[in-house]
């Protein structure tokens, strides 16, 4: 057992902690080594399969990464920009593979993994699933091939309790899209729209966010021009398609170069 890496999972008690504890415990290819959770939480102390509710899993939730990392081979991070950040050094020091799953980074704050790279693999993607990273590749491909009188827009819906817009994922797929014509995403974004806003711009890639209920994460991306659409859509049903691909990251990037890596580079389609 000794010789598979030890694996921290971070946001222990969230929707996607939850997961990746259980998927981990049952894993034989990794050791579950740690759960970490904010100071104050209420699962701190406790053992983390017995917070879930479940059998306990012989790992006590902490509010100490530098002890958890310390054991640590890969550190599974679906947590919040800040958040993220703080454990990309920590992860660095200890030269754990950190897959980070977390969304809604600002531009200046994906500029401040930079240091925590040069020194551990990092492997950052707004969605993990195999099936999200075949729709950005498609997403590509099909932008590539039409012109600007296709009109391309993005449209996410999530659970009512999602707190950044556009999703990780609408992003990657806008991204996907510019790099499609050749261009930059933030030259051709247009998002919140509302009131006059006049028609949509030439070229431009339209977003729209919708939230409800329980959701776990749909994403359409619609192109169109006159007389006919595309429409390129992803549904995902259950959180264990991002949990897989976050246990199959940290497994790639164990005994990699330093850097920042991507889901595509994981799943071999980059
Ligand atoms: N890349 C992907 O495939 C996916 C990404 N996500 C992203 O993952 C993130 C988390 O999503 P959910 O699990 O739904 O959210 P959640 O709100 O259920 O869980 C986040 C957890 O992180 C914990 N946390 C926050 N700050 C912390 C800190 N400083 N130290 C330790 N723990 C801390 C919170 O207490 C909470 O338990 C979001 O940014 C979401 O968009 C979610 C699903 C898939
Ligand atoms: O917050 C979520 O739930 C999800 N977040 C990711 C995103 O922002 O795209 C991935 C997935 O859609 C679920």
């Amino acid at each position: 057992m000794e010789d598979v890496p030890g694996i921290v999972v971070t946001g222990a008690s969230g929707r996607m902690g939850r997961v990746l504890l259980r998927l981990l415990a049952a894993d034989p290819r990794c050791r579950l080594v740690g759960a970490v959770e904010r100071e104050g939480h209420p699962w701190i102390g406790r053992d983390a399969g017995e917070a879930m509710g479940g059998a306990p899993l012989g790992v006590t939730v902490t509010d100490d990464p530098v002890e958890a990392f310390a054991r640590a081979q890969g550190i599974i991070d679906f947590t919040a920009p800040e958040a993220s950040l703080g454990f990309a050094a920590l992860a660095a020091q200890a030269r754990a593979v950190h897959v980070i799953g977390t969304t809604g980074f600002t531009e200046e704050q994906i500029a401040r993994l930079e240091p925590a790279a040069r020194h551990a693999v990092i492997v950052r993607a707004g969605n993990m699933s195999l099936g999200v990273n075949l729709l950005v590749a498609l997403t590509r491909k099909v932008a590539a091939v039409l012109g600007e009188e296709w009109d391309i827009e993005i449209l996410e819906t999530h659970h009512r309790m999602k707190v950044d817009a556009p999703s990780g994922t609408a992003l990657m797929l806008g991204e996907a899209a510019a790099e499609g014509r050749g261009a930059r995403l933030a030259d051709l974004a247009e998002r919140g729209r509302d009131g006059m806003t006049g028609p949509r711009g030439r070229g431009r890639i339209g977003f729209a966010s919708l939230r409800g209920g329980d959701i776990v994460g749909e994403h359409d991306v619609l192109f169109a021009t006159e007389g006919e659409r595309i429409l390129l859509r992803h549904v995902a049903t259950d959180r264990g398609i991002f949990a897989r691909g976050a246990i199959a990251a940290v497994l790639w990037g164990q005994g990699r170069d330093p850097g920042q890596y991507s889901m595509m580079d994981v799943l071999g389609l980059g």
